[in-house]
């Protein structure tokens, strides 16, 4: 998470209409053209320049597309670069960060090429209004001199038509509940709020956008179990009317609550991407880290897997599991190419079940 800068949570004058999004995709429909991904992402990758010349492979080569109205969800061990991919798409990686791929978004405002984009185009049309973003860092994210409620009457105002009054009084207490965020602390300044809470109103502030692209960067941390699945269910809700989601957590439980798709970062690489339908449930994960990643769950095996991800400044030139992986050949010292979205020389097979899978 040392990734995350925050961004200007007030985004500048000038509001572009929200509601206006693509209508849901229309694809079942036999003649209908199919809508475009509202996210394709292609070879993005991100290197960190450190001191001495060295250099931080914090993503590489993430391909994946997000339909309208779907959820993606990803997932991945703590330092793999989800995150960093995040603030890619944003225009909010530090100083010292090289972005190269592309990262097309596409809604009822155009079509825009993340990667190339100029700040200011960033700053005063993307972020905050074709893109949400609930940061893993709320407390940080939120202007601290100012109350809850002065923040998301703010954002409703710049971001919706209601200006003032009782209208904006009520659109910002809505906004509020969408997060489960408590009326009777809207009042209260960003210091005055525990962690739950502070999430909830990032979560608040992100959500009342209705942003056509949402991206949420652990939005459960910090709630109880309860709240988790509140926040999740609202989140779906986002992706009603053809909106789409990115959501980044280490909260398997959830992801499986709301993912419609799944990908698993490894040392910056997406490894897998499956639909979660078949992820969680048969035939179950196909690359042998995320079938260890499942495995360590308690309502399962509860195994860890043995090891420790690599340096993503020093990533050998193989397959980076390679090194905790128990079904590691020498063909690994090669790098994988990703085929039917599994980066791995010898997946579980599909039609196996995975524990019981065993080919080389
Ligand atoms: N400013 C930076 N300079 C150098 N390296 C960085 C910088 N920011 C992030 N990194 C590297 O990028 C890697 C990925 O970080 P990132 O924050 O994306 O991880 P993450 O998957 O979001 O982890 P977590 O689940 O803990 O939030 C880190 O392991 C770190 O080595
Ligand atoms: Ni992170």
């Amino acid at each position: 998470m040392t990734a995350h800068r925050t961004p200007d949570p007030s985004p500048a004058p000038n509001p572009a209409p929200t509601t206006g999004t693509h209508p849901a995709g229309t694809d079942e429909e036999p003649g209908a053209a199919t809508a475009p991904p509202r996210l394709a992402v292609r070879g993005l990758t991100v290197r960190f320049r450190m001191p001495g010349g060295r250099s931080v492979a914090a993503v590489t080569d993430a391909d994946f597309d997000l339909a309208p109205g779907e959820c993606l969800v990803l997932v991945g061990e703590s330092g793999c670069g989800k995150s960093v991919l995040a603030s890619a798409l944003l225009g909010l990686l530090p100083g010292n960060a090289e972005a190269t791929g592309t990262a097309l978004l596409t809604d009822a405002h155009g079509a825009t090429e993340l990667l190339a984009a100029p700040e200011t185009e960033l700053a005063r049309s993307v972020r905050g209004r074709r893109i949400g973003l609930i940061p893993q860092s709320p407390a940080a994210h939120l202007t601290p001199v100012r109350t809850v409620r002065s923040q998301l009457e703010e954002t409703v105002r710049e971001l919706t038509g209601v200006r003032r009054g009782a209208g904006l009084r009520a659109a910002a207490e809505r906004a509020a509940a969408r997060a489960a965020f408590p009326t009777g602390h809207l009042d209260r300044h960003p210091h005055q709020l525990s962690g739950g809470l502070a999430q909830r109103a990032a979560t608040a502030l992100a959500l009342a956008g209705d942003a056509p692209l949402l991206l949420a960067d652990e939005p459960t941390t910090g709630l109880d179990r309860d709240l988790v699945d509140r926040t999740v269910d609202e989140l779906r809700r986002h992706t009603e009317a053809g909106r789409a989601l990115l959501m980044i957590t280490h909260d398997l439980a959830a992801a499986e609550r709301i993912a419609d798709r799944v990908a698993v970062m490894y040392a910056g690489r997406i490894v897998e991407l499956a639909e979660a339908r078949r992820f969680f449930g048969t035939p179950g994960p196909r690359h042998p880290y995320t079938r260890g990643l499942l495995d360590a769950l308690p309502g399962r095996a509860f195994t860890p897997i043995p090891g420790m991800p690599p340096e993503l400044g020093d990533l050998p030139a193989g397959c980076a599991f390679a090194a905790r992986c128990d079904r590691a050949t020498t063909t690994c010292a090669t790098l994988p190419a990703p085929r039917d979205g599994v980066a791995c020389h010898h997946p579980v097979p599909p039609e196996r079940e995975p524990d019981r899978a065993r080919t080389a």
